[in-house]
């Protein structure tokens, strides 16, 4: 099995509103795959189905090998990580305590504990009570818990929503060593920034559908419109389209040492969001 996700056909109607239209999507195992959309396109309901929090109202769906019917099983659980805003902690005791708490759930080890806090950097923190904690080192905990037993593949919802940026780097790391060590992250965001830096592949879903699946840089590649900007020493803004014709012009403004700025178009998944939906990602 090569695909940790595979998706076809998939719709979700909730009363009179389908919340997903027809999405296909397939995902390859060890893959970092973002989904980017704005509020109330769909990310939640995705998420949810993937890993059997709701149901599809039509469509295949296989997470693992497994389809839908197995979603309840421990085996599934097993081999799924869960990070979403329905994650919680038990506020009174410490992020220890808490962490050996879901190692008996998932039948870990518990000296993981240790291995994960160092992932998520908080092993400080091991004999702190949650309660006491910041917002993001809660939301790193919340990271460990997700990962505590070793998941092949884990969701994470807007992992890093509202959170400083010193936190949002501590959670980026640990999601890239993660990956490394070969864990599947299907990750939900309206962060173009985050999804630059972590994903593999990204897709755009707007009102359900999705409109765009690709890595980041084939997408700003094909929105790019592959022109120079060049800001001259004399203040002149220049717009130069990258074309064999203009080696010219820009062998003579470096020639003369004219150039104070050059810089290709290269436009943000955010502007490249708004270019094919219309809307913006936020
Ligand atoms: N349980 C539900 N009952 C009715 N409608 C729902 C339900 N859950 C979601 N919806 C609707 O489905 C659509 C998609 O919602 P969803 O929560 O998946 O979006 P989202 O992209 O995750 O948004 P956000 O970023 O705000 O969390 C929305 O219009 C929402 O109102």
């Amino acid at each position: 099995m090569t695909n940790a996700i595979e998706v076809t056909g998939m719709k979700k109607v909730f009363g009179s509103q389908t919340a997903i239209k027809d999405v296909t999507l397939t995902i390859k195992k060890g893959e970092v795959f973002g989904l980017l959309g704005p509020s109330g396109s769909g990310k939640t309901t995705t998420n949810k189905i993937l890993t059997g929090e709701l149901s599809a109202t039509s469509g295949d769906v296989k997470v693992l090998g497994m389809d839908a019917t197995k979603f309840g099983t421990s085996e599934f659980k097993s081999k799924i990580g869960i990070l979403s805003d329905n994650s919680s902690l038990y506020d009174r005791l410490t992020v220890y305590d808490n962490l050996k708490l879901f190692c008996k759930l998932y039948d870990a080890p518990v000296k993981q504990i240790d291995v994960i806090l160092k992932e998520v950097n908080l092993q400080d923190a091991r004999s702190q009570t949650v309660s006491k904690l910041s917002k993001g080192m809660k939301q790193r905990v919340l990271l460990a818990k997700a990962l505590i037993h070793k998941p092949d593949l884990v969701f994470l919802d807007e992992p890093t929503s509202a959170l400083d940026p010193g936190n949002i780097v501590h959670i980026h790391r640990a999601l890239q060593r993660l990956n490394e060590a070969g864990t599947t992250i299907f990750l939900t965001t309206h962060n173009m920034e985050e999804a630059t830096e972590l994903c593999d592949r990204v897709a755009f879903l707007h009102n359900g559908e999705l409109q765009e699946v690709d890595s980041p840089s084939a997408l700003r590649f094909k929105y790019s419109t592959h022109a120079f900007h060049v800001e001259t020493v004399n203040g002149e803004q220049l717009v130069i389209q990258n074309k064999p014709e203009n080696a010219g012009q820009i062998n003579e403004l470096m020639t003369n040492n004219q150039i104070k700025f050059i810089h290709t178009d290269n436009p943000t998944l955010g502007q490249i969001f708004l270019k094919v939906t219309g809307k913006e990602l936020i």
